[in-house]
């Protein structure tokens, strides 16, 4: 091709694409008239049916298979952007997609009581420490789901729980835990999590045969413990029960894997210090409250959601944070119970629910997906 020839393609095109902005703009100028009669007649921004006989309609203009493809993205995009743009225009109006929290100075922590699982010296105990000091009402329950239960009843103010761990990944019982209760995150704490090889005061490491920890602790330690095959790993509910079972049991060929403050806790022997591979080891803490507060200068939104098993979803829901600005810190899926194949999303994004940006993508979430809910500013 000449050069001249390019230049002449390049100036059709531009002409091309200044019709189509011209357009464009008429486009979206219709789509805010459309939003001026939503508001009033308060129907729903997104209209599933209406968007799949346009994609029908488009389609069928044009022959070829690329084209079809082509065609289908390019008007799916328009559509979305003429979403994005009614709900600015909504919240504008003081439509707001996620008002029922309400915003707080501080969390209120004066005579709180306040559950963790385990028992004292496990690292929720840790956690539940740093955050809210040791003057605190603290008590401790079994299981993940009684914690969550007792805050929700009423019966604890605040309930400490592991969702993340740095090498590790997500905590998962406590993320479908999140869906059960109707309990919100109010804050978080990052706990350096640091783990030791208990045994008896007798003990030494050539006599060791079993060694028993919370399946994370274990995971986190692999390498040390696969490096001695002939140790057998048991799971159990925490860290610090696994101390307290070596105690308990009396066996020299007994060790657990757990913090050096469960070793003074139960009497233990420190067999080796620091036996995580990944030594800056961290886990997160969340702060559970049956209140639906957050901080006024909180600046994380957590969110779940569900979407149809179909091509597509997850990006356009997710287009609701890009035309908004948002930036998204995590995505974890799950998998929702009897419903194989489909799958529950969890979303971590930067912002407060006070500022218009966050309450837009929230509207557009709640009406695009299924059963969104916000599970805490923090
Ligand atoms: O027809 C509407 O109800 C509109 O709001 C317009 C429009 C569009 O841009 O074409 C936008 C959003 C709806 O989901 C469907 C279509």
């Amino acid at each position: 091709m000449k050069k001249l020839d390019l230049l002449e393609i390049r100036e059709q095109l531009d002409g091309i694409d200044r019709e189509i902005v011209v357009l464009f703009e008429k486009r979206m100028r219709l789509s805010g008239e459309v939003a001026e009669f939503k508001i009033e007649t308060g129907k729903p921004v997104y209209d599933k049916e209406r968007e799949m006989q346009k994609i029908d309609s488009v389609t069928g203009m044009v022959d070829d298979g690329f084209m079809k493809q082509a065609v289908s993205e390019l008007f799916t995009q328009m559509m979305t952007i003429s979403r994005h743009y009614q709900y600015k225009l909504m919240a504008e109006h003081g439509l707001k997609g996620e008002d029922t929290f309400r915003p707080v100075k501080t969390i209120p922590v004066t005579d709180a009581r306040v559950v963790y699982q385990g028992v004292e010296g496990a690292y929720s105990h840790a956690a539940a420490l740093q955050y809210f000091g040791s003057d605190k009402r603290f008590y401790h329950v079994v299981t993940f789901e009684d914690a969550m239960k007792e805050v929700e009843s009423g019966r604890a103010d605040y309930a400490v729980l592991p969702i993340e761990n740095s090498s590790a990944g997500a905590v998962i019982d406590n993320y479908d835990l999140l869906m059960k209760y109707s309990n919100y995150i109010v804050a978080e704490t990052f706990l350096s999590v640091d783990h030791a090889l208990l045994g008896l005061p007798d003990a030494s490491p050539e006599d060791l045969r079993t060694v028993f920890s919370h399946p994370q602790a274990l995971m986190q330690c692999s390498e040390f413990l696969n490096d001695n095959r002939n140790w057998k790993q048991i799971s159990v509910e925490n860290t610090a029960a696994a101390a307290k079972k070596i105690i308990e049991d009396g066996d020299p060929s007994q060790a657990a894997v757990a913090s050096e403050t469960a070793a003074r806790l139960y009497g233990l022997k420190v067999l080796k210090s620091s036996i995580n591979h990944n030594k800056s080891n961290t886990t997160r803490f969340i702060i559970l409250s049956n209140k639906r507060i957050y901080r006024e200068d909180a600046q994380k939104v957590s969110i779940s959601f569900e979407l149809p098993h179909k091509s597509g979803t997850l990006y356009n829901i997710l287009s609701n944070m890009i035309y908004n600005g948002i930036s998204m810190i995590m995505i974890e899926s799950r998998p929702i119970p009897g419903r194989n194949w489909e799958y529950r999303f969890f979303v971590d994004m930067e912002g407060n629910l006070s500022e218009p940006s966050i309450q837009n993508a929230l509207k557009g979430i709640l009406e695009e997906g299924r059963n969104m809910r916000v599970l805490g500013n923090y």
